[in-house]
Protein backbone atom coordinates (compact mmCIF):
# COMPACT_ATOMS: atom_id res chain seq x y z
CA UNK A 1 0.00 0.00 0.00
CA UNK A 2 1.82 3.20 -0.76
CA UNK A 3 0.84 6.53 0.86
CA UNK A 4 -0.52 9.56 -1.15
CA UNK A 5 2.03 11.90 -1.38
CA UNK A 6 1.35 15.11 0.88
CA UNK A 7 1.45 18.54 -1.00
CA UNK A 8 4.13 20.50 -1.14
CA UNK A 9 1.78 23.76 -1.30
CA UNK A 10 -2.14 24.99 0.02
CA UNK A 11 -4.75 23.45 -1.54
CA UNK A 12 -7.05 25.07 -3.71
CA UNK A 13 -9.65 23.46 -1.55
CA UNK A 14 -12.65 23.52 -4.28
CA UNK A 15 -10.64 22.05 -6.58
CA UNK A 16 -9.08 19.25 -4.52
CA UNK A 17 -12.55 18.46 -2.85
CA UNK A 18 -13.80 18.12 -6.91
CA UNK A 19 -10.80 15.55 -7.89
CA UNK A 20 -10.25 13.91 -5.01
CA UNK A 21 -13.45 13.62 -2.46
CA UNK A 22 -16.62 14.38 -4.78
CA UNK A 23 -18.45 12.50 -2.49
CA UNK A 24 -18.03 14.87 0.79
CA UNK A 25 -20.33 17.97 0.08
CA UNK A 26 -19.17 20.83 2.45
CA UNK A 27 -21.94 22.97 1.83
CA UNK A 28 -24.62 21.25 4.28
CA UNK A 29 -24.55 24.26 6.55
CA UNK A 30 -27.23 25.97 4.86
CA UNK A 31 -29.42 24.13 7.71
CA UNK A 32 -29.37 25.85 11.17
CA UNK A 33 -26.55 24.67 12.69
CA UNK A 34 -27.22 21.99 15.73
CA UNK A 35 -24.13 22.98 17.68
CA UNK A 36 -21.54 25.38 17.51
CA UNK A 37 -17.71 23.48 17.86
CA UNK A 38 -14.77 24.79 19.02
CA UNK A 39 -11.44 23.49 17.07
CA UNK A 40 -8.44 22.72 18.95
CA UNK A 41 -5.84 21.27 16.37
CA UNK A 42 -2.51 19.12 18.02
CA UNK A 43 0.55 18.01 16.22
CA UNK A 44 3.24 15.77 16.61
CA UNK A 45 6.11 17.13 14.23
CA UNK A 46 7.78 14.24 14.99
CA UNK A 47 6.18 11.46 14.04
CA UNK A 48 6.10 8.85 11.28
CA UNK A 49 7.52 10.81 8.17
CA UNK A 50 6.95 13.72 9.54
CA UNK A 51 4.32 15.15 7.39
CA UNK A 52 1.80 16.44 10.01
CA UNK A 53 2.71 19.73 9.05
CA UNK A 54 2.89 19.72 6.22
CA UNK A 55 -0.34 17.40 5.61
CA UNK A 56 -2.32 20.29 7.97
CA UNK A 57 -0.90 23.37 6.25
CA UNK A 58 -1.50 22.19 2.88
CA UNK A 59 -4.89 20.46 3.10
CA UNK A 60 -6.31 20.02 6.62
CA UNK A 61 -6.57 24.22 6.83
CA UNK A 62 -7.65 25.36 3.98
CA UNK A 63 -10.29 22.28 4.52
CA UNK A 64 -11.40 23.80 7.39
CA UNK A 65 -11.10 27.21 6.54
CA UNK A 66 -12.90 26.71 3.54
CA UNK A 67 -15.59 25.38 5.46
CA UNK A 68 -15.80 28.17 7.79
CA UNK A 69 -15.94 30.77 4.77
CA UNK A 70 -19.25 28.60 2.99
CA UNK A 71 -20.90 28.58 6.17
CA UNK A 72 -20.66 32.31 6.60
CA UNK A 73 -21.56 31.80 10.38
CA UNK A 74 -19.70 30.49 13.06
CA UNK A 75 -20.66 27.04 13.40
CA UNK A 76 -17.01 26.42 13.54
CA UNK A 77 -14.12 27.97 15.87
CA UNK A 78 -10.78 28.23 15.09
CA UNK A 79 -8.34 31.07 15.04
CA UNK A 80 -5.37 29.39 13.20
CA UNK A 81 -3.62 27.96 16.17
CA UNK A 82 -1.62 24.47 16.39
CA UNK A 83 -0.17 23.12 19.52
CA UNK A 84 2.71 20.75 18.55
CA UNK A 85 4.12 18.73 20.68
CA UNK A 86 7.39 19.35 22.32
CA UNK A 87 9.28 16.07 22.97
CA UNK A 88 8.54 12.45 23.76
CA UNK A 89 5.99 12.33 25.89
CA UNK A 90 5.11 15.54 25.53
CA UNK A 91 1.60 14.83 24.31
CA UNK A 92 0.22 14.07 27.67
CA UNK A 93 0.47 17.32 28.79
CA UNK A 94 -1.22 19.01 26.11
CA UNK A 95 -4.22 16.86 27.29
CA UNK A 96 -3.99 18.11 30.67
CA UNK A 97 -3.75 21.36 29.94
CA UNK A 98 -6.51 21.13 28.07
CA UNK A 99 -8.40 18.95 30.48
CA UNK A 100 -7.61 21.78 32.97
CA UNK A 101 -8.89 24.58 30.69
CA UNK A 102 -12.31 22.91 30.14
CA UNK A 103 -12.49 22.13 33.82
CA UNK A 104 -12.37 26.08 34.80
CA UNK A 105 -14.30 26.74 31.88
CA UNK A 106 -18.05 27.69 32.58
CA UNK A 107 -19.90 24.29 30.92
CA UNK A 108 -23.00 26.37 29.51
CA UNK A 109 -21.06 28.11 26.48
CA UNK A 110 -22.76 24.86 24.50
CA UNK A 111 -20.42 24.34 22.33
CA UNK A 112 -19.00 20.57 21.43
CA UNK A 113 -15.12 20.79 21.75
CA UNK A 114 -13.27 18.85 18.63
CA UNK A 115 -9.68 18.07 18.59
CA UNK A 116 -7.91 17.30 15.56
CA UNK A 117 -5.06 15.15 15.65
CA UNK A 118 -2.33 14.59 13.75
CA UNK A 119 0.39 11.85 14.63
CA UNK A 120 0.39 8.05 15.03
CA UNK A 121 -1.17 6.06 17.64
CA UNK A 122 1.09 7.34 20.34
CA UNK A 123 0.22 10.94 19.96
CA UNK A 124 -3.65 9.62 20.22
CA UNK A 125 -2.95 7.60 23.06
CA UNK A 126 -0.50 10.39 25.23
CA UNK A 127 -3.53 13.33 24.40
CA UNK A 128 -6.21 10.98 25.61
CA UNK A 129 -4.13 9.70 28.61
CA UNK A 130 -3.63 13.89 30.10
CA UNK A 131 -7.25 14.27 28.66
CA UNK A 132 -8.93 11.69 30.68
CA UNK A 133 -6.76 10.23 33.50
CA UNK A 134 -6.49 12.74 36.46
CA UNK A 135 -3.69 12.85 38.88
CA UNK A 136 -4.71 9.61 40.60
CA UNK A 137 -5.19 7.58 37.86
CA UNK A 138 -9.00 8.20 37.37
CA UNK A 139 -10.80 8.15 34.80
CA UNK A 140 -12.35 11.97 34.86
CA UNK A 141 -14.68 13.26 31.96
CA UNK A 142 -14.90 16.84 31.53
CA UNK A 143 -16.66 17.23 28.59
CA UNK A 144 -17.78 15.93 25.46
CA UNK A 145 -14.91 15.41 22.40
CA UNK A 146 -14.98 14.59 19.33
CA UNK A 147 -11.83 13.79 18.05
CA UNK A 148 -11.09 14.22 14.05
CA UNK A 149 -7.81 12.16 13.09
CA UNK A 150 -5.48 13.23 10.40
CA UNK A 151 -2.94 9.94 10.23
CA UNK A 152 0.75 10.84 10.43
CA UNK A 153 2.48 8.05 12.38
CA UNK A 154 3.88 4.63 11.30
CA UNK A 155 1.43 2.62 11.79
CA UNK A 156 -1.75 4.30 12.72
CA UNK A 157 -3.97 1.70 13.52
CA UNK A 158 -6.56 3.58 15.24
CA UNK A 159 -6.97 5.39 11.41
CA UNK A 160 -6.99 2.70 9.09
CA UNK A 161 -9.58 0.70 11.82
CA UNK A 162 -12.09 3.01 11.01
CA UNK A 163 -11.19 3.63 7.30
CA UNK A 164 -10.21 0.27 6.59
CA UNK A 165 -8.43 0.26 2.81
CA UNK A 166 -9.81 -2.77 1.82
CA UNK A 167 -13.11 -0.81 1.72
CA UNK A 168 -14.15 0.16 -1.23
CA UNK A 169 -15.57 3.87 0.36
CA UNK A 170 -11.85 4.35 1.52
CA UNK A 171 -8.91 4.32 -1.55
CA UNK A 172 -6.21 4.22 0.35
CA UNK A 173 -3.76 5.52 -2.05
CA UNK A 174 -5.94 8.79 -3.02
CA UNK A 175 -4.59 12.23 -2.12
CA UNK A 176 -7.90 12.46 -0.11
CA UNK A 177 -6.64 8.95 1.97
CA UNK A 178 -5.27 11.01 5.02
CA UNK A 179 -8.53 13.38 5.38
CA UNK A 180 -11.56 10.92 5.68
CA UNK A 181 -12.28 11.88 9.23
CA UNK A 182 -12.03 15.55 8.67
CA UNK A 183 -14.36 15.65 5.57
CA UNK A 184 -16.28 13.49 7.12
CA UNK A 185 -16.85 16.04 10.23
CA UNK A 186 -16.65 18.72 8.06
CA UNK A 187 -19.42 18.03 6.14
CA UNK A 188 -21.66 16.12 8.66
CA UNK A 189 -21.06 17.90 12.06
CA UNK A 190 -23.02 21.58 11.11
CA UNK A 191 -26.06 19.96 10.03
CA UNK A 192 -29.14 18.74 12.34
CA UNK A 193 -30.15 15.99 10.06
CA UNK A 194 -26.08 14.79 9.58
CA UNK A 195 -24.80 15.01 12.90
CA UNK A 196 -26.48 12.39 14.24
CA UNK A 197 -25.71 9.76 11.72
CA UNK A 198 -23.65 6.88 12.72
CA UNK A 199 -20.39 8.63 11.73
CA UNK A 200 -19.62 9.95 15.27
CA UNK A 201 -18.71 6.64 17.38
CA UNK A 202 -17.41 6.11 20.61
CA UNK A 203 -14.00 5.95 20.89
CA UNK A 204 -13.05 2.05 21.79
CA UNK A 205 -11.36 2.45 25.25
CA UNK A 206 -9.48 0.58 28.02
CA UNK A 207 -7.60 1.28 31.36
CA UNK A 208 -4.63 -0.86 31.47
CA UNK A 209 -3.41 -0.80 35.49
CA UNK A 210 -0.32 -2.13 36.24
CA UNK A 211 0.41 -3.71 39.66
CA UNK A 212 4.26 -4.03 40.08
CA UNK A 213 6.36 -5.01 43.12
CA UNK A 214 8.17 -2.19 44.76
CA UNK A 215 6.88 0.16 42.53
CA UNK A 216 3.52 2.30 42.11
CA UNK A 217 0.91 1.03 40.77
CA UNK A 218 0.20 2.68 36.92
CA UNK A 219 -2.88 3.68 34.70
CA UNK A 220 -3.40 3.96 31.72
CA UNK A 221 -5.85 4.35 28.75
CA UNK A 222 -5.45 2.63 25.62
CA UNK A 223 -7.70 2.84 22.18
CA UNK A 224 -5.34 0.45 20.39
CA UNK A 225 -3.34 -2.68 21.95
CA UNK A 226 -2.06 -4.49 25.17
CA UNK A 227 -0.18 -6.93 24.57
CA UNK A 228 2.27 -9.16 26.31
CA UNK A 229 4.69 -12.21 25.01
CA UNK A 230 5.90 -11.78 21.13
CA UNK A 231 4.16 -8.46 20.29
CA UNK A 232 5.27 -6.20 23.61
CA UNK A 233 8.79 -7.62 22.72
CA UNK A 234 9.05 -7.02 19.09
CA UNK A 235 8.22 -3.50 20.36
CA UNK A 236 10.49 -2.89 22.51
CA UNK A 237 13.28 -3.87 20.35
CA UNK A 238 11.51 -2.01 17.07
CA UNK A 239 12.34 0.85 19.49
CA UNK A 240 15.63 0.77 19.07
CA UNK A 241 15.92 0.12 15.65
CA UNK A 242 13.72 3.42 14.77
CA UNK A 243 16.45 5.42 13.77
CA UNK A 244 17.99 3.01 11.12
CA UNK A 245 14.68 1.65 10.21
CA UNK A 246 11.49 4.49 10.43
CA UNK A 247 9.04 2.32 8.23
CA UNK A 248 7.19 -0.80 9.12
CA UNK A 249 10.10 -3.13 8.60
CA UNK A 250 11.46 -2.07 11.71
CA UNK A 251 8.68 -3.88 13.29
CA UNK A 252 9.47 -7.31 10.88
CA UNK A 253 12.94 -7.43 11.76
CA UNK A 254 12.19 -7.24 15.31
CA UNK A 255 9.52 -10.12 15.12
CA UNK A 256 12.26 -12.14 14.10
CA UNK A 257 14.46 -11.78 16.93
CA UNK A 258 11.27 -13.34 19.27
CA UNK A 259 9.51 -15.58 17.16
CA UNK A 260 11.17 -18.55 18.78
CA UNK A 261 10.38 -17.20 22.39
CA UNK A 262 7.70 -18.81 24.25
CA UNK A 263 6.27 -16.87 27.47
CA UNK A 264 4.72 -18.64 29.92
CA UNK A 265 2.15 -17.62 32.69
CA UNK A 266 -1.92 -17.57 33.16
CA UNK A 267 -4.52 -15.53 31.04
CA UNK A 268 -7.67 -14.74 33.57
CA UNK A 269 -10.65 -14.07 31.05
CA UNK A 270 -13.05 -11.72 33.14
CA UNK A 271 -16.77 -12.90 33.61
CA UNK A 272 -18.38 -9.48 32.56
CA UNK A 273 -21.72 -8.07 33.77
CA UNK A 274 -23.20 -8.58 30.29
CA UNK A 275 -22.23 -12.78 30.58
CA UNK A 276 -19.33 -14.68 30.31
CA UNK A 277 -16.10 -14.60 27.67
CA UNK A 278 -16.56 -16.04 24.36
CA UNK A 279 -14.58 -17.87 22.45
CA UNK A 280 -14.43 -18.02 18.46
CA UNK A 281 -15.37 -21.04 16.80
CA UNK A 282 -14.04 -21.62 13.43
CA UNK A 283 -16.44 -24.53 12.48
CA UNK A 284 -19.63 -22.62 13.48
CA UNK A 285 -18.18 -19.19 12.73
CA UNK A 286 -19.48 -17.98 15.79
CA UNK A 287 -19.17 -16.93 19.17
CA UNK A 288 -18.85 -19.93 22.12
CA UNK A 289 -19.77 -18.84 25.77
CA UNK A 290 -16.64 -19.99 28.01
CA UNK A 291 -17.63 -21.10 31.75
CA UNK A 292 -20.41 -20.62 33.35
CA UNK A 293 -20.65 -16.73 33.69
CA UNK A 294 -20.05 -16.77 37.66
CA UNK A 295 -16.17 -17.39 37.59
CA UNK A 296 -13.28 -16.04 35.69
CA UNK A 297 -11.68 -18.13 32.92
CA UNK A 298 -8.35 -19.53 33.48
CA UNK A 299 -6.22 -20.24 30.27
CA UNK A 300 -2.71 -21.30 30.76
CA UNK A 301 0.50 -21.13 28.97
CA UNK A 302 2.54 -21.16 27.48
CA UNK A 303 1.75 -18.59 24.78
CA UNK A 304 3.29 -17.57 21.71
CA UNK A 305 1.66 -14.34 21.23
CA UNK A 306 -0.69 -12.73 22.78
CA UNK A 307 -2.58 -9.85 22.16
CA UNK A 308 -5.88 -7.60 23.70
CA UNK A 309 -6.73 -5.77 20.96
CA UNK A 310 -8.94 -2.98 20.39
CA UNK A 311 -9.27 -2.12 16.97
CA UNK A 312 -9.19 -5.00 13.99
CA UNK A 313 -6.10 -3.97 13.21
CA UNK A 314 -2.04 -2.70 13.87
CA UNK A 315 -0.98 -1.63 11.19
CA UNK A 316 -3.06 -0.70 7.42
CA UNK A 317 -3.12 -4.42 6.54
CA UNK A 318 -2.32 -5.99 9.25
CA UNK A 319 -5.27 -7.52 10.54
CA UNK A 320 -4.73 -8.83 13.92
CA UNK A 321 -8.39 -9.10 15.39
CA UNK A 322 -10.81 -9.03 12.16
CA UNK A 323 -14.37 -9.25 14.48
CA UNK A 324 -13.00 -5.76 15.51
CA UNK A 325 -13.47 -4.47 12.32
CA UNK A 326 -16.31 -2.07 11.62
CA UNK A 327 -17.04 -4.23 8.35
CA UNK A 328 -17.03 -7.53 10.72
CA UNK A 329 -20.43 -9.49 11.26
CA UNK A 330 -19.17 -10.24 14.32
CA UNK A 331 -18.00 -6.55 15.25
CA UNK A 332 -18.58 -5.29 18.66
CA UNK A 333 -21.88 -3.11 19.26
CA UNK A 334 -21.83 0.40 19.64
CA UNK A 335 -24.97 0.60 21.41
CA UNK A 336 -25.18 2.01 25.00
CA UNK A 337 -26.45 -0.59 25.82
CA UNK A 338 -24.07 -3.42 25.21
CA UNK A 339 -21.00 -3.74 27.64
CA UNK A 340 -17.85 -2.26 25.88
CA UNK A 341 -15.48 -5.42 25.10
CA UNK A 342 -11.66 -6.60 23.89
CA UNK A 343 -10.91 -9.18 21.85
CA UNK A 344 -8.02 -11.30 22.52
CA UNK A 345 -5.96 -13.45 20.15
CA UNK A 346 -3.87 -16.00 21.24
CA UNK A 347 -1.22 -18.60 20.11
CA UNK A 348 -0.57 -21.65 22.35
CA UNK A 349 2.40 -23.49 20.33
CA UNK A 350 0.90 -26.72 22.98
CA UNK A 351 -2.41 -27.08 21.37
CA UNK A 352 -0.40 -28.41 18.23
CA UNK A 353 0.38 -32.12 19.19
CA UNK A 354 3.93 -32.48 17.29
CA UNK A 355 4.96 -29.59 19.34
CA UNK A 356 3.59 -30.73 22.25
CA UNK A 357 5.30 -34.01 21.55
CA UNK A 358 8.64 -32.72 20.98
CA UNK A 359 8.26 -30.69 23.96
CA UNK A 360 7.15 -32.51 26.69
CA UNK A 361 9.79 -35.66 25.87
CA UNK A 362 13.01 -34.24 24.26
CA UNK A 363 13.76 -32.41 27.74
CA UNK A 364 15.97 -28.72 27.04
CA UNK A 365 16.73 -29.39 23.66
CA UNK A 366 13.25 -30.99 22.80
CA UNK A 367 12.00 -27.75 24.31
CA UNK A 368 14.45 -25.81 22.30
CA UNK A 369 13.47 -27.95 19.17
CA UNK A 370 9.94 -27.50 19.70
CA UNK A 371 10.14 -23.68 19.44
CA UNK A 372 12.65 -23.41 16.73
CA UNK A 373 9.98 -25.91 14.92
CA UNK A 374 7.00 -23.78 15.40
CA UNK A 375 8.26 -20.36 14.41
CA UNK A 376 7.30 -21.32 11.19
CA UNK A 377 3.56 -21.55 12.27
CA UNK A 378 4.28 -18.14 13.22
CA UNK A 379 5.32 -16.58 10.14
CA UNK A 380 2.12 -19.00 8.65
CA UNK A 381 -0.25 -16.82 10.96
CA UNK A 382 1.72 -13.88 10.51
CA UNK A 383 0.97 -13.59 6.62
CA UNK A 384 -2.63 -14.52 7.26
CA UNK A 385 -2.53 -11.65 9.37
CA UNK A 386 -1.19 -9.31 6.10
CA UNK A 387 -3.73 -11.72 4.21
CA UNK A 388 -7.02 -10.01 5.67
CA UNK A 389 -7.03 -11.85 8.93
CA UNK A 390 -7.54 -15.38 7.59
CA UNK A 391 -5.52 -16.71 10.63
CA UNK A 392 -8.85 -17.01 12.87
CA UNK A 393 -10.19 -19.87 10.93
CA UNK A 394 -7.04 -21.68 10.52
CA UNK A 395 -7.06 -25.24 12.31
CA UNK A 396 -4.47 -27.96 12.79
CA UNK A 397 -5.06 -31.46 10.50
CA UNK A 398 -6.66 -34.04 11.83
CA UNK A 399 -4.11 -36.13 14.63
CA UNK A 400 -2.18 -32.60 15.56
CA UNK A 401 -4.60 -30.66 17.73
CA UNK A 402 -6.13 -30.83 21.04
CA UNK A 403 -7.38 -34.47 21.99
CA UNK A 404 -11.23 -35.02 21.35
CA UNK A 405 -10.74 -32.21 18.79
CA UNK A 406 -9.83 -33.90 16.44
CA UNK A 407 -9.75 -31.38 12.93
CA UNK A 408 -11.37 -28.50 15.26
CA UNK A 409 -8.18 -27.31 16.60
CA UNK A 410 -7.77 -23.58 16.11
CA UNK A 411 -4.19 -22.49 15.54
CA UNK A 412 -5.37 -19.23 17.07
CA UNK A 413 -7.44 -18.38 19.70
CA UNK A 414 -9.65 -15.35 19.45
CA UNK A 415 -11.59 -14.66 23.15
CA UNK A 416 -13.84 -11.72 23.47
CA UNK A 417 -14.25 -10.57 27.26
CA UNK A 418 -15.30 -7.20 28.60
CA UNK A 419 -11.27 -7.53 30.79
CA UNK A 420 -9.02 -9.89 31.44
CA UNK A 421 -5.71 -10.20 33.78
CA UNK A 422 -2.03 -10.84 32.67
CA UNK A 423 -0.17 -13.42 35.08
CA UNK A 424 3.38 -13.50 33.34
CA UNK A 425 5.76 -15.94 35.30
CA UNK A 426 8.11 -13.70 36.00
CA UNK A 427 11.99 -14.51 36.05
CA UNK A 428 14.91 -11.78 35.77
CA UNK A 429 14.73 -12.32 31.85
CA UNK A 430 12.96 -8.63 31.16
CA UNK A 431 11.57 -10.10 28.68
CA UNK A 432 9.36 -12.68 30.47
CA UNK A 433 7.61 -9.07 32.03
CA UNK A 434 6.89 -7.07 29.35
CA UNK A 435 3.59 -5.56 28.44
CA UNK A 436 2.61 -3.45 25.59
CA UNK A 437 -0.08 -1.08 25.81
CA UNK A 438 -0.02 1.41 22.61
CA UNK A 439 3.37 1.10 21.34
CA UNK A 440 4.60 2.13 24.87
CA UNK A 441 6.48 -0.65 26.50
CA UNK A 442 6.46 -0.96 30.71
CA UNK A 443 8.24 -3.99 32.69
CA UNK A 444 5.49 -5.74 35.36
CA UNK A 445 8.81 -6.13 37.40
CA UNK A 446 10.32 -9.04 39.09
CA UNK A 447 11.20 -9.19 42.89
CA UNK A 448 14.12 -11.75 43.26
CA UNK A 449 13.17 -12.49 47.09
CA UNK A 450 9.75 -13.85 45.96
CA UNK A 451 8.44 -11.66 49.07
CA UNK A 452 6.49 -9.72 46.75
CA UNK A 453 2.91 -10.76 44.85
CA UNK A 454 4.09 -10.72 40.99
CA UNK A 455 3.38 -8.39 38.83
CA UNK A 456 0.32 -7.98 36.78
CA UNK A 457 -1.66 -6.37 34.42
CA UNK A 458 -5.15 -6.12 34.55
CA UNK A 459 -7.49 -4.37 31.42
CA UNK A 460 -10.92 -3.22 31.40
CA UNK A 461 -12.68 -2.45 28.16
CA UNK A 462 -14.18 1.21 29.36
CA UNK A 463 -18.61 1.00 28.38
CA UNK A 464 -19.77 4.07 26.99
CA UNK A 465 -22.80 4.24 29.27
CA UNK A 466 -25.27 6.83 27.51
CA UNK A 467 -23.42 7.20 24.86
CA UNK A 468 -25.32 5.70 21.81
CA UNK A 469 -24.39 7.15 18.74
CA UNK A 470 -26.30 10.34 17.71
CA UNK A 471 -29.06 9.68 20.38
CA UNK A 472 -29.92 13.09 22.13
CA UNK A 473 -29.44 11.30 25.28
CA UNK A 474 -25.96 11.34 25.50
CA UNK A 475 -23.87 11.78 28.78
CA UNK A 476 -21.61 14.77 29.51
CA UNK A 477 -17.64 13.70 28.87
CA UNK A 478 -17.67 10.86 25.93
CA UNK A 479 -15.35 10.95 23.44
CA UNK A 480 -16.36 9.98 19.75
CA UNK A 481 -14.36 9.57 17.07
CA UNK A 482 -15.21 11.04 13.38
CA UNK A 483 -15.75 8.55 10.74
N1 LIG B 1 8.52 17.22 19.32
C1 LIG B 1 8.79 15.94 19.50
N2 LIG B 1 10.04 15.46 19.35
C2 LIG B 1 10.32 14.15 19.51
N3 LIG B 1 9.39 13.22 19.81
C3 LIG B 1 8.13 13.64 19.97
C4 LIG B 1 7.75 15.01 19.82
N4 LIG B 1 6.42 15.11 20.03
C5 LIG B 1 5.98 13.87 20.32
N5 LIG B 1 6.99 12.99 20.28
C6 LIG B 1 6.95 11.53 20.45
O1 LIG B 1 6.89 10.94 19.17
C7 LIG B 1 6.61 9.57 19.39
C8 LIG B 1 6.02 8.95 18.17
O2 LIG B 1 4.72 9.42 17.98
P1 LIG B 1 3.58 8.48 17.41
O3 LIG B 1 3.51 7.22 18.19
O4 LIG B 1 2.35 9.29 17.28
O5 LIG B 1 4.14 8.17 15.95
P2 LIG B 1 4.67 6.83 15.31
O6 LIG B 1 5.30 5.94 16.31
O7 LIG B 1 5.47 7.24 14.13
O8 LIG B 1 3.29 6.21 14.75
P3 LIG B 1 2.39 4.97 15.26
O9 LIG B 1 2.26 5.07 16.76
O10 LIG B 1 1.08 5.17 14.56
O11 LIG B 1 3.13 3.76 14.79
C9 LIG B 1 5.74 9.53 20.63
O12 LIG B 1 6.37 8.69 21.58
C10 LIG B 1 5.74 10.96 21.12
O13 LIG B 1 5.86 11.06 22.51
Amino acid sequence: MSAPETPSAPIDPEAWLAAYAPSYSLHQHKEAPIQSCRLSVVLNPASGAKQGRALWDNVGAPLVRFSQQLAGGDWLEWAGDVLETRAAGDGERVGRDMRQRWKSESSSDGRREVLVVLGGDGTVHELLNGLLLNEEGRVERTKDVDLVLIPAGTANALYFHLFPPEAAAYPPSLPASPFYSLLSFLSRAASPSLAASPHRLPLPLALNTLSRPSLPTLRTLTTVVSSTALHACLLHDAEALRASHPGLERFKLAAQQNASTWWSGTLRLRSGSQGPPSVYDPASRAWRALGNGKNDVEIHGPFAYLVGALVSRFEPSFVVAPFRSPLSPLAPGTSAHEAATIDIVAIRPLRHAPTRRRANEGGEDGERAAREAFVGRIWGVTGEMYDGGKHVDEVYDEGEGEEGEEGRTSVVEVFRCEGFEWIPTATENLKTRLVCLDGAVHDLGYDATGAALPGTLTVEALGTAGADAGTEQEQEGQVRVWA
